[in-house]
């Protein structure tokens, strides 16, 4: 049940130096140099190699019912490319159809995830507003480890908040020590752009960025940032996707809120020229909200990042096939909006990162692990390697390289939205709960050993 990984460099947010981790069961037991271990533990030689903690995945969707369809993902297919890739936690969202009780999508949520093979954890959206929805939201924070709350600003006529519900949801969030979190993009207007367009006939996959473009996205980000201002709540804004968002959380930061940002590393890497193809199936298959962007918006995100007013990456893992993007052939409203990227997260952002000299091995630790943790309060359980940590541990090979494919890729949906780039920097042994998951290109992952991780309110739980 021991393992050592010997000789290599651990890596932590705060710095990086030459240990052995010793794990037994699934915890770190001991970081130092030269350590003793048991004649029985299985020795994994990580000389020349960096020793992180496996990564988090902030925003996924496993399993999601969502525009007419289901994921392509599941929970267990989902985790387990998060394995292959050094992520070995994941946070998805359970999300209520209107109307439908909290508990309930909660409970259906837990029940999908039975097969996951990563641990997960789950933000709970607030889609709708009545005195059950307050009640409920009490129930998950103090007996079912949910410390966070989404609110999706767009997808009107669906899933989205109006103000009334965000209002009520964040002074609720604040009285249970949870927090907020928001997707911001102006519903309503992305909703009369759709229309405006189709009846253009403007019904291609080109006219997705047209009617989310970056100001729509702004006026959610700045609306919620003064509704957590006015009620003295936190807020988190999920996949940050161009310059002025940014600006709104780095201003408010700057006034003292306390705001935080994540970037996907689709934003981070791919820009809007994918929607300009001839090809549906491609252009339908970079579907997702917000949109990618201009270079010009990906060089803030990245300046975001490295100057502490982005906090997380995340991927927002999404698939859908061929065929249930082709839902909207004639509609690009209709296309099921959603990318893939759960396995490729680290390598990418290693590559365009760490390679290029944007950020530090240790800054890399923070956007792609410590960060979360901390923000959705699992450290030091996650995000750190120490003694007492989860055995959650990436092994990372700065030399090799792998060229990104769908064809070799272990999630599904058939489409890989960073095919044909190699990266850098990959994970040569993923170890998952003291377990071995990943080592040297096989996949070791095992359907249902994921664990639920509680993540416990920010202040003594005492609202009713
Ligand atoms: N992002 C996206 O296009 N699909 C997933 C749902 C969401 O996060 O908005
Ligand atoms: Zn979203
Ligand atoms: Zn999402």
């Amino acid at each position: 049940m021991s393992i050592i990984i010997r000789g290599g460099t651990v890596v932590n947010a705060d710095r990086a130096f030459k240990a052995d981790v010793l794990c037994f069961g699934d915890k770190i037991v001991a970081v130092g140099e030269n350590l003793d271990a048991p004649a029985s533990a299985t020795v994994i030689d990580a000389s020349g190699q960096y020793v992180m903690p496996g990564g988090i995945d902030p925003h996924t969707h496993m399993n999601l019912p969502f525009m007419g369809t289901v994921t392509a993902d599941d929970f267990f297919t989902g985790t387990a490319a998060g394995l292959a890739g050094g992520t070995t936690t994941i946070i998805d969202f359970v999300i209520p159809s209107p109307q439908q009780s909290l508990m309930e999508a909660y409970h259906q949520w837990r029940g999908w995830a039975q097969k996951a093979a990563g641990d997960y954890t789950f933000h709970v959206a607030i889609t709708w507003w009545d005195e059950s929805v307050h009640r409920d939201m009490g129930t998950l924070v103090r007996d079912h480890g949910v410390n966070s709350f989404k609110h999706f600003m767009a997808y009107k006529n669906a899933i989205m908040a109006d103000d009334e519900t965000l209002v009520k949801s964040f002074r609720r969030c604040l009285e249970l020590g949870a927090i907020p979190t928001v997707h911001a993009e102006n519903g309503e207007l992305v909703y009369q752009l759709q229309q405006d367009l189709i009846r253009q006939g403007l019904t291609g996959p080109s006219s997705h960025p047209l009617s989310r473009p970056p100001a729509v996205e702004a006026e959610a980000a700045n609306r919620a940032i003064a509704i957590a201002d006015v009620l003295h709540t936190p807020v988190y804004i999920v996949h940050v996707s161009c310059q002025e968002s940014l600006e709104a959380i780095t201003r408010a930061r700057a006034n003292g809120q306390r705001v935080y940002g994540e970037a996907l590393a689709g934003h981070l890497i791919i820009d809007d020229s994918v929607y300009q193809s001839e090809d549906f199936e491609f252009a339908a298959a970079h579907v997702m909200s917000p949109p990618f962007r201009s270079k010009q918006h990906q060089a803030a995100l990245w300046h975001g990042l490295q100057g502490g007013n982005l906090h997380t990456t995340a991927t927002d893992h999404c698939t859908f096939c061929a065929e249930q993007k082709a839902a909207g052939k004639n509609d690009f409203s209709k296309i099921p909006n959603g990318c893939g990227g759960v396995e490729d997260r680290m390598a990418v952002i290693w590559d365009a990162g760490v390679n290029t000299g944007r950020l530090t091995p240790s800054e890399f630790v923070k956007v792609t692990s410590a960060n979360a943790a901390q923000i959705f309060n699992i450290y030091p359980r996650k995000g750190l390697i120490a003694v007492g940590s989860d055995a959650d541990i990436v092994v990372w090979d700065p030399q090799g390289t792998r060229t990104i494919s769908a064809k070799t890729q272990h999630n599904k949906g058939g489409f890989n939205v960073f095919e044909g780039r190699t990266v850098k920097g990959i994970p040569s042994t993923t170890l998952a709960a003291g377990k071995i998951v990943w080592h040297q290109g096989e996949l070791r992952a095992v359907e249902g050993a994921g664990r639920h991780i509680d993540r416990p309110a920010f202040k003594p739980v005492t609202a009713t």
